[in-house]
């Protein structure tokens, strides 16, 4: 596959087998590019977070080559995988707040790692709790959190550094239709500032509602491509015209 100066990420005909199992994903070959919103749909089990696993880097293919921000991530050193990381934004399935730190410690914690004073902080972190709704409780620790609190400081906390890559896994999957339309808008946002962001979820609804997002379709480890998305760069300014709404109903498949 050749590589395309500033590509996010590619893919060239990776797999994905845990232990002696069969293959997972099979033949994944694509293209993320800079500035683009993805969603990652398929069946449960169809290899959705297997696939962002390798995004973000928890998980190594058993074969295929993965490029990242210019480089080999088979081939580059253990020690360098944290800086790397950083540029990332992660929101997990389960979550994976720090249990005895408070909603605003989680949510400040990329800023502290990123050497941001204190006073620095303070605003920044105030107001993404504010967006998601959660200013008055800032100081609960995750154990005294609803599910759909943890997911919103989860999200907070993986987008107050604005990484080069979100990668988010069904992160509106415990939160009520208002509070996730609210979120996607602050993905949105993101994305508009620069943020390549890439989301799984089952949840054709969601798709509808971002017009210029890319659909990625994976079934049983095969991805499909219904809008032609991962084969071209997307216009500058636009998507390609079907998008969404043809990808969420099979129409352009
Ligand atoms: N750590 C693991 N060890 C062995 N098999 C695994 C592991 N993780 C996932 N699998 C298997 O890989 C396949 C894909 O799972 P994955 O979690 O990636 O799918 P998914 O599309 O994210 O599903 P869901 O929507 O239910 O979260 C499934 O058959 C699953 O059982």
């Amino acid at each position: 596959m050749s590589e395309r100066q500033g590509d996010i990420v590619t893919f060239d005909n990776v797999g994905l087998r845990y232990g002696t199992d069969p293959e997972v994903l099979r033949n994944l070959s694509f293209t993320l590019y800079p500035g683009s919103f993805y969603f990652l749909t398929g069946a449960s089990g169809a290899g959705k977070t297997s696939l962002l696993k390798l995004l973000y880097l928890s998980q190594r293919p058993s074969r295929g080559a993965i490029r990242m921000f210019g480089k080999d991530i088979i081939t580059m050193p253990r020690e360098d995988l944290p800086a790397f990381r950083r540029r990332l934004g992660t929101v997990f399935q389960d979550f994976r707040l720090i249990d005895h730190l408070s909603a605003f410690d989680n949510v400040a914690l990329p800023l502290r790692i990123a050497g941001v004073r204190e006073d620095d902080l303070q605003k920044p972190v105030a107001d993404m709790l504010d967006w998601v709704g959660l200013t008055h409780r800032a100081d609960a620790v995750p154990a005294t959190l609803s599910g759909g609190e943890q997911q919103r400081v989860a999200i907070a906390r993986a987008v107050i550094g604005r990484p080069e890559l979100l990668v988010a896994d069904e992160p509106t999957g415990n939160v009520d239709p208002e509070m996730a339309l609210k979120l996607l808008r602050l993905f949105e946002a993101l994305n508009r500032l620069g943020t390549t962001v890439i989301v799984a979820t089952h949840d054709v609804h969601l798709l509808k509602k971002v017009p210029n997002s890319l659909i990625m379709r994976l079934d049983k480890g095969r991805l499909f491509d219904p809008t032609g998305a991962l084969r071209f760069p997307p216009r500058p300014g636009g998507t390609p015209a079907s998008g969404a709404a043809a990808a969420a109903t099979g129409s352009a498949e």
